[in-house]
C-alpha cells in the first residue's frame, strides 16, 4: 500500500475517522510511545543520558509514553507547557549535555508563531548540537508550509506518524527535519487518502527482485551496453560498470573512448570492454543501454552524441541516460511503451529546463514533471535528499533511504550503472517504476548500512555492498549510537 504524502487537515480527518471507527487516542499514543522509545534506544548507548521534552498537547503525550519504555536509560522527563516555568532546572539538565533529546514540544498542533521565550529555549537546544529525535514534526515547524513558526528544533531524525506531512518534504524544512522516517502503522484506521506523491517503505520490496529459477542461465538476465568514460573521467566508467555488475545482469559490455581504454580495461574482469567507434550499431542484441557516466571531456565525438539521440528516439529496449549525455537528448518522442530513464541531479535538471537549480529545488515534483514532459514522458530519477521518481503524470515516489555521505563523486555513476543493470533484465522490465524505486532505495540503504558501521566509507566500498540490504530485515533503519 503506497503511503500518501498528506497535509495537516487530512491528518486530522484521518484521526477523526479512526476514532469514529472505534480506535482510541490512548491506544494510538501508547503505540507511538513504544515506537519512539524503540527508535530512541537505537540512537544512544546504554547508560547515556536522555532528555524527554513534553509539551502540553498530544505530541507531549507521545513523549511521556515513550519515557515509560526507556527504563534502561537515565531519563529526565521535562514537561514544558510554558518555557518560563522550571526553566532553570531545564538549563541544568541541558548543561549536562544529554546524548539524546526526544522532542515532544509541538507537533501538528502548532497554530501561531512561537514567542521569544520558546525561541530562546529552542535556540539553546539547537546550540547544544546533540542528537534530537523529533516526534512527528520538529517542534516549531509548520508541517504544511515547511517553514519555521519563528524558530524550530533542528532534529537529527524526525519520526513522523502515519504518513509524511507535505511540509516535511520541502527543501526549506530539511535543515530542521534531518533524516525523515515514517512510521505508517500507529494503530489508526486505514488511511482514507490517496495522493500523487507517495512515500516508499522497505516492505514495498519484499521478495524483490524475485528469486531466480534453478534452471536459469545468463541468457535469461539480459545484456547491457554501457557507453562511458573519456579522458579525465575514466573512473566513472569503471564505477558504472561495477554498479551494473551488482545488479547481476547476464552480460555487461562497456564501450569507451580510445584514450581511456587502457586505463579502464585492466580494472574490470567480468565486464567486456571495447573501444567505442561510430560504426557501432545500438541497441543490437542488447536488452538495455546506459549512456553518460564520464563523458565530460571536451572532445566527445559528435557521432557519439548523434548515436545517443538515435538510440533514445528509436530503440525498443530500455535506455538510461545520465550526466553529460543528458545535454545531448532530443526533445522528440520515443516509441510508445519503450522505457526511457534519466537520472539528473538538480543542476542537470535545471539545464534541461533552462532555469536555475534553486528553481528546481523550490518545487521538486513540478520540476520532475516538467523534465519528463520535455523528454517525451520519460521516467525521471531526480536525485538529492529524498530522491523523487516518477514522470510527467501519475504517481511520484519519494525515496527515504540514503544520507549526506552519498554526496561523493562517483555515487551517481554507481547508481546509474546499478539501475540500468536491473532494467536490462527482462523480468525487471515489466514494472519499471518498481525497479527504479528499488534501485534508488537499495543504493541509499546500502549507504545507510555503511554509515552505521564506519565514518570513512568511499564509493568503492558502496560498490562492494550495493544490493546487499535485505528489505525484509529493514524494520528500523541502521544507525550508529552516539
Ligand atoms: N494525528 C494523529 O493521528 C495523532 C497525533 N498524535 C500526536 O499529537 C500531535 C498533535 O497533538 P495536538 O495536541 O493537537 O497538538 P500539539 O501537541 O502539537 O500541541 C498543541 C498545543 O500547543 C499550543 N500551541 C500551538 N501553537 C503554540 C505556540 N506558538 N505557542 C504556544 N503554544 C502553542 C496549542 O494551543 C495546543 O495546546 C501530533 O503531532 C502527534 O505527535 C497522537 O499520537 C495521536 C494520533
Ligand atoms: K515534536
Amino acid at each position: 500500500m503506497p503511503i500518501p504524502v498528506i497535509n495537516v487537515a487530512q491528518m486530522r480527518e484521518w484521526e477523526k475517522a479512526s476514532w469514529e471507527a472505534g480506535k482510541t487516542e490512548s491506544e494510538v499514543i501508547m503505540r507511538v510511545g513504544q515506537l519512539v522509545a524503540r527508535r530512541a534506544s537505537q540512537m544512544v548507548r546504554p547508560g547515556q543520558l536522555v532528555l524527554v521534552l513534553a509539551g502540553k498537547g498530544n505530541n507531549g503525550n507521545d513523549a511521556r509514553r515513550a519515557r515509560e519504555h526507556l527504563a534502561d536509560w537515565p531519563v529526565y522527563l521535562q514537561d514544558v507547557s510554558n518555557p518560563q516555568e522550571g526553566i532553570s532546572e531545564l538549563h541544568q539538565i541541558l548543561d549536562q549535555r544529554p546524548a539524546l533529546i526526544i522532542d515532544g514540544l509541538f507537533g501538528i498542533g502548532i497554530n501561531r508563531p512561537l514567542d521569544e521565550h520558546w525561541a530562546a529555549l529552542i535556540q539553546r537546544i539547537n546550540d547544544l548540537q546533540t542528537k534530537v529525535l523529533s516526534i512527528d514534526v520538529p517542534s516549531g515547524l509548520n508541517a504544511d508550509t515547511g517553514e519555521p513558526m519563528g524558530t524550530a528544533i533542528r532534529a537529527s531524525v524526525t519520526m513522523t506518524l502515519g504518513a509524511p506531512k507535505q511540509g516535511l518534504l520541502l527543501p526549506s524544512a530539511w535543515p530542521y527535519v534531518g533524516r525523515l522516517e515514517v512510521v505508517p502503522d500507529i494503530g489508526l484506521a486505514k488511511c482514507p487518502f490517496t495522493g500523487e506523491t507517495n512515500w516508499t517503505l522497505p516492505e514495498d520490496f519484499n521478495n524483490f527482485p524475485p528469486e531466480r529459477p534453478a534452471t536459469a542461465h545468463k541468457g535469461n538476465f539480459g545484456r547491457i551496453a554501457i557507453i562511458a568514460g573519456s579522458l579525465g573521467y575514466h573512473g566513472a566508467a569503471v564505477l558504472a560498470a561495477r554498479g551494473a555488475q551488482r545488479a547481476q545482469p547476464g552480460l555487461i559490455t562497456l564501450y569507451t573512448n580510445e584514450e581511456v581504454y587502457h586505463s579502464i580495461a585492466p580494472q574490470l574482469q567480468a565486464v567486456m570492454v571495447s573501444i567505442w567507434n561510430s560504426k557501432l550499431s545500438l541497441p543490437g542484441d542488447f536488452n538495455a543501454v546506459l549512456i553518460g557516466p564520464g563523458l565530460a571531456a571536451g572532445d566527445i565525438p559528435d557521432d557519439m552524441k548523434m548515436m545517443t539521440r538515435h538510440v533514445w528516439r528509436d530503440a525498443a529496449v530500455p535506455v538510461v541516460v545520465d550526466a553529460s549525455a543528458l545535454d545531448w537528448l532530443p526533445l522528440a518522442p520515443f516509441p510508445k511503451n519503450a522505457i526511457r530513464v534519466i537520472t539528473p541531479h538538480p543542476g542537470e535538471a535545471s539545464r534541461i529546463l533552462r532555469c536555475s537549480a534553486k528553481q528546481v529545488e523550490a518545487n521538486r515534483p513540478n520540476a520532475l514533471r516538467e523534465v519528463s514532459k520535455r523528454l517525451g514522458n520519460c521516467w525521471v530519477v531526480l536525485k538529492g535528499n529524498q530522491t523523487l521518481i516518477g514522470r510527467s503524470s501519475g504517481e511520484i515516489y519519494v525515496n527515504p533511504s540514503g544520507n549526506p555521505y552519498l554526496a561523493q563523486g562517483g555515487s551517481g555513476d554507481a547508481l546509474s550503472g546499478y539501475l540500468a543493470g536491473l532494467l536490462a533484465q527482462p523480468t525487471l522490465q515489466v514494472d519499471p517504476l518498481k525497479t527504479l524505486r528499488y534501485a534508488v532505495w537499495q543504493h541509499g540503504a546500502t549507504a545507510d548500512k555503511l554509515t552505521a558501521t564506519r565514518n570513512n566509507w568511499i564509493v568503492e566500498d558502496l560498490l562492494k555492498e550495493l544490493g546487499s540490504v535485505v528489505p525484509e530485515l529493514q524494520d528500523l533503519p541502521p544507525s550508529k549510537p552516539s
